[in-house]
């Protein structure tokens, strides 16, 4: 499981274990963490040009201490303070080791000068191969100051590899309102933090690398699967089995309108981790399903539902049904609007951000743009498992936990493919998963085959079910 704590809890940990070392021995850690991985993203240290940007706390000191490790390689490392309150042991350590300081150029004096008036106080801005974001980490509010906005104006277009965290970004929240460093690599320290998995910010992160300091941590509020945990969660036949006793999964989607969307729904549902599946949807998709499907069945019972996938104006009567079986239920598309019905249910809600805005009548855009927020808003609110659908799936339960998808490729946008999630996140349900469980588990594994479906370019929906045997195949082994 790959952890993302908060703030509060980095500070408390770090606090007990400086309380335990000698004196700047866990920023050391942290710097030569960094000046590796800054060396490896270089790929060799002679003849490689480094600019760290450092701010006045000890995100800057990581920046200063890891540049006098890079100097002493032979890279030249050049700094450009951009507080007067930067770190001076960092400063003397750099300046001991070869680095040199620029002279910082006055731009607090005259924040709304264009960033072309300061260009000459970085001289052979091009042939920099990184700038070393160490502006502001955990102790930084969102967004830059002006100083801060010019540097990295005047520096567009060269890698960026930002310290812990990528500057101006909301660290607890993922959230990014204003002016924010786009990093190519995030190295941070510890533990990841919300920001490094959930978008927008985690989209400013680029790649992340986890350089460990010794941190003792508590359990953290917000997670991402990984791998083992899903190979640990999948529902396996017991020797005795029999098809019922792997739980069978019904599926109520698909209209006149969508045939499709039933057949994609079962396609999902119909991956093998449920004994069987039943559709029960408008007889209109029925021919088309069991002539994808002959292995589908009619109505009859089951030990989850998976509802509303194009299912059009027959949603609610497909809530409703469901809703008088006293069994687990993921509703998705059309059938959200009916979702106060299965309250007190163990439920799934499976909404993009743009059915989540409806649910909660707020703008698309502020769902996009504070996905933590209102999916764990929309899960208290319904009592359900929220699967809020996007890059970085979010999956919030009632009491705030969160799991977030760092399956998948930017492929899986494509219609259908939401219809597909339902139907395999149904089968683990009837697998006996609870839905926490089977909605981050069934997230991480239709990324997973989404990737695997697009190795050879783009994909359709059917293309991503096609594709989650050999993605199972591969974890149930381990
Ligand atoms: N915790 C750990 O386990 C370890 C932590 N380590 C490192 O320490 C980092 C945290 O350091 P930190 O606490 O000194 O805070 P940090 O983020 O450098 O700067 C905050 C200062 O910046 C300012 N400022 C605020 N907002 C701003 C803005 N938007 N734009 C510009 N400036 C802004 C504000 O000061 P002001 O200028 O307002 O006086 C504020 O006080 C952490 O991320 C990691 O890199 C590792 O060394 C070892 C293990
Ligand atoms: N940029 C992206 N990168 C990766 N996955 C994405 C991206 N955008 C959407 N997805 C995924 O694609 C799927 C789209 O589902 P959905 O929006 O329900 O489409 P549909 O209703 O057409 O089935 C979801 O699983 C979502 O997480
Ligand atoms: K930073």
């Amino acid at each position: 499981m790959l952890h993302a704590h908060t703030v509060e809890q980095v500070r408390a940990a770090e606090a007990d274990l400086l309380a335990r070392l000698p004196e700047g021995a866990l920023m050391q850690r942290a710097a030569a963490g960094l000046a590796y991985a800054v060396l490896d993203f270089l790929g060799t240290a002679y003849g490689r040009r480094v600019l760290l940007l450092v701010g006045s706390g000890d995100n800057g000191g990581d920046a200063l201490y890891a540049g006098a490790l890079l100097a002493r390689r032979g890279v030249q490392v050049e700094a450009w303070l951009l507080s007067d309150a930067a770190r001076a042991a960092g400063v003397d350590a750099l300046r001991a080791a070869g680095g040199t300081v620029l002279a910082s150029p006055p731009i607090g004096q005259r924040p709304h000068a264009p960033a072309s008036e300061f260009r000459g106080l970085v001289p052979n801005r091009a042939t920099f191969d990184v700038v070393v974001d160490g502006i502001v980490g955990i102790g930084g509010r969102p967004g830059l100051r002006p100083e801060a906005t010019k540097a990295l104006e005047m520096l567009a277009g060269i890698p960026v590899v930002a310290v812990d965290t990528p500057s101006g970004v909301d660290v607890d929240t993922g959230e990014t309102d204003g002016p924010h460093v786009v990093a190519d690599l995030t190295v941070t320290f510890g533990t990841h933090k919300t920001c490094h998995l959930v978008d927008p910010a985690a989209r400013a992160c680029g790649a992340v690398h986890l350089v460990d300091i010794g941190l003792d941590l508590p359990d953290a509020p917000v997670e991402a699967l990984q791998a083992a945990d899903v190979a640990a969660l999948l529902p396996r036949p017991a020797a005795d089995a029999h098809k019922y006793t792997r739980g069978v999964v019904g599926v109520r989607a698909g209209s006149a309108t969508y045939p499709g969307a039933a057949v994609l729904s079962v396609s999902g549902a119909a991956c093998g981790l449920a004994g069987m599946v039943r559709y029960d949807g408008d007889p209109a998709a029925l021919d088309q399903v069991r002539a994808a499907h002959p292995e589908v069945v009619g109505p009859g019972r089951v030990q989850a539902w998976v509802v509303g996938s194009g299912s059009d104006a027959g949603a609610e009567d497909a809530v409703r049904r469901s809703v008088a079986d006293d069994v687990p239920l993921l509703i998705d598309a059309d059938a959200l609007a009916f979702a106060d019905l299965a309250r007190g249910r163990a439920t799934v809600l499976t909404p993009h951000a743009g059915e989540l805005a409806r649910l909660l009548d707020v703008e698309r855009a502020q769902v996009e743009a504070r996905m933590l927020e209102h999916a764990r808003l929309a899960a208290r609110r319904y009592d359900a498992v929220v699967l809020l659908k996007g890059r970085h799936t979010v999956v919030a339960r009632p009491d705030g936990q969160v799991r977030v998808t760092t399956t998948g490729t930017p492929w899986l946008a494509t219609a259908g493919a939401g219809d597909v999630l339902g139907g395999l996140v149904g089968a683990l349900l009837a697998a006996g998963l609870d839905p926490f469980d089977a909605a981050s588990a069934g997230s991480w594994l239709h990324g997973a085959a989404a990737t695997l479906a697009a190795q050879d370019g783009p994909i359709v929906a059917s293309d991503v079910a096609a594709a989650l045997p050999v993605v199972l195949g591969s974890l149930v082994g381990t």
